[in-house]
């Protein structure tokens, strides 16, 4: 596991609820965003715009950037050049700010494998100033069917236990924007329903997510709008709710060849 607390330690203890934020509709404005490792460009030039309270499904071949783009979301990874705005806040100057409005569920979990489950709830949620912070874990590891492992070390628990509690780390200080990378893996069909609600959920208060996945029959059905990322660039986009499983696999093998 890498270090869990890259995306967190940087951030100051504030209130959970921060008034920041241009007044702006758009949760998230990508433009020219160029990033690459060494000699090697991932993404060339990403444009892409996410309105307050929609979802957004990010498609893409392995390899394609998704999780790059994600991480340059969440400030762990640094753009090369172009502008990212999250409610209205750059990202290269009010990176604080932004890490306060952003929950993420990765691949990794971000979490303290030798301290337990309540203490690493705890931990991040002093990190994010959240207030009544145990009551606020406690609640949570119920949403997440965890209470019982409470005392238990990270390291005791199975990946899909693990992958619970992770959401309730990111969940903590109720982000504005849900950042989630293949939420859909790794779950047993009981976790598939718990992220479902959970989604549901952060979308009935207002909230804004991007996620990616593989699975398209589940990208129409989680989001409003369906991106998809090749050669660097969003090379398609459109409305879920008038798009076709077909067109999708259609479209999807057209701009992945
Ligand atoms: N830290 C890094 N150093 C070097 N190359 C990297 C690094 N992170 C990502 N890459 C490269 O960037 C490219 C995009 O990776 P990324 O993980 O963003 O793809 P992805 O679309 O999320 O793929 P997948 O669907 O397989 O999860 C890959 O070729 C990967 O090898």
């Amino acid at each position: 596991m890498s270090r869990p607390g890259e995306q967190m330690a940087a951030v100051q203890p504030a209130p959970a609820h921060p008034d920041v934020g241009a007044p702006t509709a758009l949760a998230i404005e990508i433009s020219n965003l160029k990033k690459g490792f060494g000699l090697k460009p991932v993404l060339r030039n990403v444009q892409l715009m996410l309105s307050r309270g929609q979802r957004m499904a990010l498609l893409g071949a392995n390899g394609a950037g998704k999780t790059t783009l994600l991480r340059i979301l969440t400030g762990l990874s640094k753009a090369g050049s172009g502008t990212v705005r999250v409610y209205g806040l750059d990202s290269h100057y009010e990176l604080q700010e932004i890490r306060r409005l952003v929950g993420f569920v990765a691949h990794q979990p971000y979490l303290y494998e030798e301290l337990t489950v309540l203490e690493n709830l705890l931990f991040f949620g002093k990190l994010y100033g959240v207030t009544h912070v145990r009551e606020r874990a406690t609640v949570l590891l119920q949403r997440v069917g965890m209470e019982r492992r409470a005392n238990d070390r990270i390291r005791a628990l199975s990946r899909g236990q693990v992958q619970r509690v992770a959401w309730a780390r990111a969940l903590l200080h109720e982000p504005r924007l849900l950042l989630l990378d293949e939420p859909d893996t790794g779950l047993d069909q009981h976790g598939n329903d718990l992220v479902e609600s959970l989604l549901a959920e952060h979308t009935e208060r207002g909230g804004s997510m991007l996620f990616t996945t593989h699975n398209l029959e589940r990208a129409i059905a989680w989001s409003d709008q369906i991106v998809i990322l090749a050669g660097g660039r969003v090379t398609y986009q459109h409305e879920s709710a008038t798009l076709s499983l077909e067109e999708l696999q259609r479209r999807y093998r057209e701009v992945t060849r």
